[in-house]
């Protein structure tokens, strides 16, 4: 890789995909303190929602503490320059949420599909942009489907008005060759930006997000200390200093994204974002990183080693919107013993 000074785009999750992390428990301080401390540093983007999107607070996926409209408006409140983005899933999230989201402040929204169903994204894309939003399609599970499909899809985020399509590494499943593959067809096929979003489950999220950039993304996901599902994702902090030393501009400033990072998420976060036997079979197995948390209470409650429940949630390729399956496969792993 050669040092370019050409601008990335780093876009934070740490206040979405975290609180897969954080049990959907959030409070209104530590949004603020978070969105503070991200808007100081300079990152341009960052998302604030239910883990599982807007409207994703219920018995399914877990209920929040806070209301999310609450905590976009708060995280809002404290930008001077930062734009807040929020993840929409159809079938989760609707149009009213949308809507009660930009009165709160929202000026991005990626609409998520699982990465073969980007037809059901077509209203909400239209939505965005009508909004007035930056609007962006974001491809789930990138690594169920052949380059082949994932070009498709991402052709149909375009066609319906999508500004960015993203392969998303929900899994954490990618590896480094995989990634180069996926985005650099992305980038042959279609027009518009790309986008890379990874999780670490099997170490390589910094490997596939180098390869992401190689290949052409310019919008990159992150969290800060790795707070997102299954193990977490690229993190945003090392990120800034090992794109600064490859020579990418991204307009943030190292040690107040440290510091961020260090003395704010740091002091919160219920645990290490560590590579454990749970989200380790994740990344093997190819299974949802969000679905971490409930297949570890599963596991509890029929006892049974989460490493094989993970292992069968793969096997039958599982996706997102399935946590019931979670438990159905606890359940039978138990009668079986
Ligand atoms: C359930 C939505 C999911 O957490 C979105 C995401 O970040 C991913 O697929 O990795
Ligand atoms: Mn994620």
């Amino acid at each position: 890789m050669t040092a370019t000074q050409s601008k990335l785009h780093l876009l934070d999750v740490t206040l979405r995909d975290g609180s897969h992390s954080m049990k959907h428990a959030f409070t209104e301080e530590q949004v603020r303190a978070v969105a503070r401390g991200l808007d100081t540093a300079g990152v341009e983007f960052f998302e604030v929602s239910h883990g599982d999107g807007l409207g994703g607070s219920s018995l399914q996926y877990g209920l929040s503490a806070v209301d999310e409209m609450k905590l976009i408006a708060a995280a809002a409140e404290e930008c001077k320059q930062a734009k807040i983005s929020v993840l929409l899933l159809p079938g989760i999230g609707i149009q009213e949420n949308l809507e009660e989201a930009v009165q709160a402040g929202a000026k991005m929204v990626r609409v998520a599909t699982h990465v073969t169903e980007a037809d059901v994204a077509k209203q909400h894309i239209e939505l965005g942009r009508k909004l007035g939003l930056k609007t962006v399609g974001f491809l789930m599970m990138a690594h169920m489907a052949p380059v082949e499909k994932l070009v498709e899809q991402a052709k149909l985020f375009e066609s319906y008005g999508a500004e960015i399509v993203y392969a998303t590494d929900s899994a954490g499943a990618l590896l480094p060759h995989e990634t180069r593959e996926r985005i650099s067809a992305l980038r042959q096929h279609l027009s518009c930006e790309i986008g890379f979003h990874g999780h670490n489950n099997l170490s390589l999220a910094m490997a596939n997000t180098l390869a992401a950039i190689e290949a052409g993304a310019t919008y990159i996901d992150g969290s800060l200390r790795c707070l997102g599902a299954g193990s977490g994702n690229t993190q945003t902090e090392v990120m800034v200093a090992v794109l600064d030393r490859l020579g990418y501009r991204t307009d943030i400033a190292l040690y107040p994204i440290m510091d961020v990072a260090n003395q704010v998420v740091a002091k919160f976060m219920p645990r290490p974002q560590e590579i454990t036997g749970g989200s380790l079979i994740m990344g093997y197995s190819g299974v949802y990183s969000s679905f971490l948390l409930h297949t570890q209470a599963a596991a509890e409650k029929f006892n049974v080693d989460e490493r094989d429940i993970l292992i069968e949630l793969g096997r039958r390729q599982a996706v997102g919107g399935q946590e019931d399956l979670i438990v159905e496969v606890a359940s039978m792993l138990a009668k079986n013993r």
